[in-house]
């Protein structure tokens, strides 16, 4: 097998899975994170827990954070109160502007995806669709469909709940799907927004503390196919070599969250960065084992960027080099945690990096990479990816 690899040439293969566009979305309001505790404890008539927004700003100030996108607002609140009242009932509220909203901001991230790709929407033949964020029938996926225009015989897929780690499946699934259809194409799109879970802060439950202080607005969308079209000017950013999705035992109560009267109502535990970072090391094993791949720092790296603990624990576990998770660190200081859409906004960051830094290949200059997607179960998506050479690049 490792020889095969080291064989191979960076032309794009036929009949593999490869990722051929990127488009990011988030709201228009921006907060800015240094002045995020004097909004949220105002917001939220919580000025007088002292202590309570002290350790909030300790959060914020350790966040690595510096800036978050929301679609939350200030009058949202105000005509809306309940949303701002630690377990009043606002489910039905924030239900009824998400139903519109999650599928809207799709629909942004999705149009640039599809302009980088520059084919016709006619041509996209399956929709996979993600988010934790709306709970309607039809479901978002068919909303998002309708939206933009695709056509009426697409083959949709939702996946709803899976939090932090739906585009690691949507990835998965992708590559099934484009390998085994001729000419398919699949776009996938990962949509949020924390009105979903959105908490005044509270004595009694700290988890809020920490999303209220890294979960943030976002939306990606890839176009993914195999057997590219040349003559269509179709152009490979990524393969998806493999794919594989594995459950850490016994760390359901890592992070959790269900629908209540309040809207998602979320715990985080301390020890899941601890969790995660002593797990991660068999997830690449397994993944490369069979490539041959050993040094983890031959690889590169596209990290769900849930907070700057878990990004430490797994460059300390792994024994990665300073830059290795720069695409991660970047999307997290600019953007926080998207949850779903954040490891795709990280692995757009990672070729655009690679091409300002004049690098030959999209993932930093080097051929084989890994994307990790992390969410609730603990579940972790490792996707083996395989970079494309920079367009026009030129080796001396
Ligand atoms: C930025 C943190 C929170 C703090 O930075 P630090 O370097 O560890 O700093 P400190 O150790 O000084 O911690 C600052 C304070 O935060 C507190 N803290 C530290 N983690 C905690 C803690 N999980 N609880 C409650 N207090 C804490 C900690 O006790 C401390 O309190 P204090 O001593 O009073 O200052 C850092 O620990 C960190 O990155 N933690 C990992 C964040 C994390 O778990 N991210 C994944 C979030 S879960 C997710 O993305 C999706 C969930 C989801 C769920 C359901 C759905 O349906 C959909 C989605």
């Amino acid at each position: 097998m490792a020889s095969s690899i080291e064989n191979m040439s960076q032309e794009t293969r036929q009949g593999v899975a490869t990722i051929l566009a990127i488009g990011t979305a988030n709201p228009p309001n921006c907060f800015c994170q240094s002045e995020y505790p004097d909004f949220y404890f105002q917001l939220t008539n919580s000025q007088h827990m002292t202590q309570l927004k002290q350790k909030f700003q300790r959060i914020c100030e350790r966040s690595a954070i510096q800036k978050r996108y929301m679609h939350l607002s200030e009058d949202m609140i105000k005509g809306n109160p309940n949303l701002s009242i630690y377990r009043a009932p606002s489910l039905d509220v924030r239900q009824e502007i998400l139903i519109t909203e999650v599928p809207k901001l799709g629909k942004e991230a999705a149009l640039k995806a599809i302009k980088e790709w520059g084919q016709p929407l006619s041509n996209i033949t399956h929709l996979i669709f993600c988010t934790s964020c709306c709970a309607t029938a039809p479901t978002a996926d068919y909303h998002f469909a309708n939206l933009i225009g695709l056509k009426h015989s697409i083959q949709k897929f939702f996946i709803y709940g899976q939090g932090c780690y739906a585009a690691g499946t949507a990835l998965r699934l992708s590559k099934d799907l484009v390998e085994n259809n001729v000419d398919s194409r699949v776009l996938i799109v990962c949509s949020e927004l924390m009105l979903s879970c959105f908490h005044a802060p509270s004595e009694t439950h700290l988890d809020i503390l920490v999303g209220s202080a890294i979960f943030s607005d976002g939306a990606a969308a890839l176009i993914v196919g195999a057997n590219l079209d040349t003559n269509k000017n179709e152009r490979p950013l990524f393969e998806i070599i493999s794919a594989n999705q594995t459950v850490i035992p016994d760390s359901e109560t890592m992070m959790h969250g269900k629908i209540c009267e309040m809207g998602i109502n979320y715990y985080i535990s301390k020890e899941l960065p601890k969790c995660i970072a002593n797990n991660i090391e068999q997830c690449l094993i397994e993944m490369f084992t069979p490539f041959g791949i050993n040094d983890w720092n031959t690889l590169f790296y596209v990290v769900h960027n849930g907070g700057p603990t878990i990004l430490r624990g797994i460059e300390e576990k792994l024994g990665l080099d300073k830059d290795k998770l720069e695409a991660s660190w970047h999307v997290l200081r600019e953007y926080g945690n998207m949850w779903s859409p954040s490891v795709l906004f990280a692995l757009d960051e990672m070729r655009k990096m690679s091409i300002k830094q004049g690098k030959s290949t999209t993932g930093q200059g080097l051929e084989w990479g890994v994307l990790l997607a992390l969410g609730p179960g603990l579940t972790v998506e490792t996707i083996g990816l395989r970079s494309c050479v920079v367009a026009g690049y030129a080796s001396e």
